[in-house]
C-alpha cells in the first residue's frame, strides 16, 4: 500500500473504525496522525495504534498529504473555517466522512478549491465490514480516487457513486441501513419471546440467522429473492409468515422509511451549505 501522511480530524468512532483497519490493513502507523480534544483518546490512539496525536488540529495538518475530515456536522464549518490556512499551505486531498456536508461548502470553508472527497460509511466499518459511498469533486485526478478508496476499503466495501446527490441516497440505504437491519432484530427476538423462548435463546438464534443470511447473500451467485424462495416451502411455515409481511405491504414500507431518510440527508445539506 502506498504511505501518505493521512490526518484525521476529530478521533470519534468513525476516525477509530478507519485507523484500525488501516492499521490491520499494514499501514505503518507513523504516517497517521489524529486531531482530537479529548486527552483520554488521544492517550487511546496513541497507545493501542502507535499514531501521532495532536490536541490542535492544525498541528495535525502540518505535515499531511490527505486530510480526512471526522468532526460532527455540526461543527463542519467551524473546524474548517480553523484549518483554512494551514490547508491551503499543504494543499491535502481532503475526504470528508460527514453526513449531509456538501463537497462545495467544504471547499468554501477551506478557502480555495481544494479537491475533495465524499465517502459515506456505516457503523460495521468498525469491524471492518462497512459499506461506503464515494463521489469525487472535478478536482479529485486518478491518484486522489485510489488514494481515497484505499483509505475506505481499510473497513468495508467501495462504491463510487455518479453525482453528489447520491450520496443521500448512498445515506438513506447503506449509512442509515445498519439501524434498519437492528429494528428488524429486535422484532424478530421478540416474536421468538412471544413464542416461548428465552431472552437470550431468541437473541442469539436472530443474531446468528442475520449473519447467516447475509453470508449466505455475499457468497451466493443467487439473488436474496432466490435465496428467500428456497427457504419457503410451498405449503409450509414460512410462506405463512411472508404473508403477512406482504400483506402489511413491506416493500412500500421500507420505500417510505428510506426517502423519508434521504429528504432529511437533503434538508440537512441544504441547511449546512448556507452556513459561513
Ligand atoms: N455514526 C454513523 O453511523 C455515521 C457517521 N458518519 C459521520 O462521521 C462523522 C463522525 O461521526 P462519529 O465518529 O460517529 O462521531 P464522534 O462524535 O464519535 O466523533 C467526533 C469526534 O470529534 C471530536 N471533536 C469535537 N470537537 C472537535 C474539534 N473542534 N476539532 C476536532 N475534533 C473535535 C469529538 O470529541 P468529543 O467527543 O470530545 O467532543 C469526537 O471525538 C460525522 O460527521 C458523521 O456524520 C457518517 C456515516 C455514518
Ligand atoms: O443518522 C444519521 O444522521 C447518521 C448518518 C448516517 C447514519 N447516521
Amino acid at each position: 500500500m502506498t504511505t501518505t501522511r493521512i490526518a484525521f480530524i476529530g478521533g470519534g468512532n468513525m476516525a477509530t473504525s478507519l485507523i484500525a483497519g488501516l492499521v490491520a490493513d499494514g499501514y505503518a502507523p507513523d504516517a497517521l496522525q489524529v486531531a482530537e480534544p479529548g486527552p483520554d483518546r488521544r492517550e487511546m490512539f496513541e497507545a493501542r495504534y502507535g499514531v501521532r496525536v495532536f490536541a490542535d488540529n492544525r498541528d495535525a495538518l502540518a505535515d499531511a498529504d490527505t486530510l480526512v475530515l471526522c468532526v460532527k456536522p455540526q461543527l463542519a464549518a467551524q473546524v474548517c473555517t480553523e484549518i483554512a490556512d494551514a490547508a491551503s499551505a499543504r494543499a491535502p486531498l481532503v475526504i470528508s466522512i460527514m453526513a449531509g456536508v456538501p463537497e462545495q461548502a467544504i471547499q468554501r470553508w477551506l478557502g480555495g478549491t481544494l479537491a475533495v472527497v465524499r465517502a459515506m460509511p456505516n457503523t460495521p466499518a468498525m469491524v471492518q465490514t462497512g459499506a461506503i459511498g464515494l463521489h469525487a469533486s472535478p478536482e479529485v485526478g486518478e491518484e486522489g480516487r485510489n488514494r481515497a478508496e484505499t483509505i475506505l476499503r481499510a473497513v468495508g466495501l467501495t462504491r463510487w457513486v455518479e453525482s453528489e446527490a447520491q450520496i443521500d441516497a448512498v445515506t438513506a440505504l447503506s449509512g442509515s441501513g445498519p439501524a434498519y437491519f437492528f429494528l428488524f432484530m429486535e422484532a424478530l427476538e421478540e416474536a421468538g419471546i412471544s413464542l416461548g423462548l428465552d431472552a437470550e435463546t431468541a437473541r442469539l438464534l436472530t443474531i446468528q440467522t442475520a449473519l447467516g443470511a447475509a453470508k449466505m447473500a455475499v457468497e451466493s451467485e443467487d439473488t436474496p429473492g432466490q435465496l428467500r424462495e428456497r427457504v419457503t416451502s410451498p405449503g409450509g411455515t414460512t410462506e405463512r409468515a411472508l404473508e403477512h409481511l406482504l400483506k402489511a405491504d413491506l416493500h412500500a414500507l421500507m420505500k417510505r422509511a428510506a426517502h423519508a431518510a434521504h429528504d432529511r440527508a437533503v434538508e440537512l445539506s441544504r441547511s449546512l451549505s448556507e452556513q459561513s
